[in-house]
């Protein structure tokens, strides 16, 4: 288990392209994942803040007779239209952001240094500042379109517009630091892996440094040593 480091690597990409699988893989090698689409689905459960809004917002019909959201049926709603979208993305994007904080907060506690957050919105919700490197898992534009078909069971038309509610996978590429290209075999996608986990756990940066839990322990301790050394000075002087 990697124990050393701190460093949020940003995992993102479009839908489809491939990040649960590559989330997958960071796990099988013990690094913990923080996946906002978990984070997203605990918002929106049944009496918690997020799902309050969305019901004020989007009234009772987007509810299934249990109470809780009919995901498809919100999903329909957002993905045709755009305005609906930004509205849902604006009345959740606050405890979206909260609640992976908070996830990578308590692994941070836990004392892991590294810490995946897998984000499909990373550049579109702008968090990309909070995590380096960003790692995008990018297939080409028929390939998603064919996997997403296939995995959702959904038509073409629909499955368009789901890829055509995000940004493309063209322009995440010029803003992300390392690049997965998925449109291969699953084999492939294991080999690009493991050169992605060489530049991973490469030693910290300074900056990395003094965001891991030993880094801010070292600067407390200096500022205490440093405080007990000026009144032991003081003393000396004083009693001279
Ligand atoms: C609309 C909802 C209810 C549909 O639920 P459903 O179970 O069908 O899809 P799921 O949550 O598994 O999302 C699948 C994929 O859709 C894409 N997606 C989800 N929300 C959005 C969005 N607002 N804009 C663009 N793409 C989105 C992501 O790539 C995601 O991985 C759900 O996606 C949702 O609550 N979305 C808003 C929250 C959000 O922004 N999630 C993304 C986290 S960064
Ligand atoms: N290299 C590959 N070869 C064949 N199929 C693949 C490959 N990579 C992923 N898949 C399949 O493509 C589909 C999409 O992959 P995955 O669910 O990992 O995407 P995702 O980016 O996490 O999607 P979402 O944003 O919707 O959560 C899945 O059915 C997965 O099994």
């Amino acid at each position: 288990m990697e124990r050393k480091r701190m460093r949020i690597v940003g995992l993102t990409g479009g839908i489809a392209s491939g990040k649960s699988t590559v989330s997958n893989l960071f796990k099988a090698h013990d690094f913990p994942v923080v996946e906002a689409d978990l984070v997203a689905r605990d918002v929106l459960k049944k009496g918690k803040t997020g799902w309050k809004k969305v019901v004020s917002a989007f009234g009772d019909d987007i509810l299934q007779p249990d109470g809780e959201v009919d995901r498809p049926k919100l999903g329909q709603i957002i993905f045709s239209n755009p305005e609906k979208r930004k509205l849902l993305n604006r009345v959740l994007a606050p405890y979206i952001w909260f609640g992976i904080f908070w996830e990578v907060l308590k692994l941070w506690m836990e004392g892991f240094k590294i810490i995946v957050v897998d984000v499909p919105l990373l550049f579109e919700a702008k968090m990309e500042k909070w995590t380096k490197p960003i790692v995008l898992v990018w297939v080409d534009s028929e390939t998603q379109l064919q996997r997403l078909m296939l995995r959702d069971s959904t038509s073409e038309d629909d499955a368009q517009n789901r890829i055509n509610a995000q940004m493309s996978l063209d322009l995440k590429k010029t803003k992300a630091d390392l690049v997965i290209d998925n449109t291969g075999s699953l084999k492939d996608l294991r080999e690009q892996f493991r050169s992605i986990l060489v530049i991973i756990t490469k030693p910290l940066t300074w900056t990395e440094f003094g965001f891991s839990r030993r880094g801010v322990a070292l600067f407390l301790l200096s500022i205490v040593v440093g405080v007990l050394m000026y009144f032991q000075r003081s003393l000396y002087t004083s009693s001279l």
